[in-house]
């Protein structure tokens, strides 16, 4: 049988296959953004965001997604303010996205899916001596998500795309030594936050979502490049990375704030 709309997640990765949530879990995510029921917060500060772009060191595809990683030994790349008492070290960023423009993005906005979805993950090196250790921490991460929606060319996210083919295997590794992530962030600095989890093992329950207000364009071919990665390792019957997203989760007792009226 093929897989339905319903079904793609299930079949197609275990991983994403949810119980739900992690049992007792009170703050999973990701969630739906009901844009109505968020609540203005005047105390928000906006987020400042200080990349140093030299910190980039390679791409590599863990078998969920790929990854962009930097160096973190350092405050050279950092994010503050915002809903943040700390400031945060840039650690890695990597996408979520669908088989199709219909689906992709984890979180959703008034039940919405976008092709595609940015995580900048960032740690809290203030309080916590390793990035494992902050993974554990309901204060130890904070993460900007970046909706992708299908439209003009992306020129910032091209030079990703072309060293996308030297990681189509899972495990297989690249080196990418400068990249300024922020020409992937829009420039409106509306944002909604919410107390959440990471939406992959270990789901611990230790980040502090940032998700902007308004998408970044990217064209056609820049989303079949997402596509054209695999969740196998070379030799392995080949199995497309699409749809490595995992189900919403329920709000519980959580309220979504905004930073802009
Ligand atoms: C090499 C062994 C290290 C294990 N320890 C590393 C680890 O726990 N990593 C968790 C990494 C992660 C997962 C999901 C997100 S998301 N999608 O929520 O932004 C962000 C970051
Ligand atoms: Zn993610």
């Amino acid at each position: 049988a093929t897989c339905t709309h319903k079904d793609r997640n299930d079949a197609l990765h275990p991983l994403w296959q949810s119980p739900l949530s992690i049992p007792g879990g009170s703050r999973q995510s990701p969630i739906n953004i009901q844009w109505r029921d968020s609540i203005y917060d005047p105390f928000l500060k906006p987020l400042k965001i200080c990349y140093d772009p030299t910190t980039c060191l390679h791409i590599w595809n863990n078998g969920y997604s790929f990854l962009v990683e930097f160096d973190d030994s350092t405050d050279k790349s950092i994010i503050v303010g915002g809903p943040l008492e700390n400031q945060y070290r840039l650690k890695q960023f990597h996408f979520h996205w669908g088989a199709i423009n219909e689906w992709g993005s984890e979180h959703t906005v008034d039940s919405k899916f976008y092709p595609a979805e940015l995580h900048l993950v960032h740690w809290n090196a203030v309080v916590y001596p390793t990035f494992e250790e902050a993974v554990m921490e309901g204060n130890g991460l904070a993460v900007i998500g970046v909706f992708l929606k299908l439209g003009a060319h992306h020129e910032g996210l091209q030079t990703l795309v072309d060293a996308l083919p030297a990681v189509k295997h899972k495990d297989t590794v690249i080196e990418f030594d400068v990249f300024d992530p922020s020409c992937l962030i829009p420039s409106c600095p509306d944002y909604w936050t919410y107390a959440g989890s990471l939406t992959t093992p270990p789901l611990t329950e230790s980040v502090t979502w940032i998700i902007k207000k308004k998408p970044i364009e990217v064209d056609e071919n820049q989303l079949e490049a997402f596509r054209m990665l695999l969740f196998t390792s070379d030799g392995e019957e080949e199995k497309r990375m699409v749809d490595n997203f995992r189900p919403l989760q329920p709000l519980m007792n959580r309220t979504v704030r905004s930073s802009f009226q």
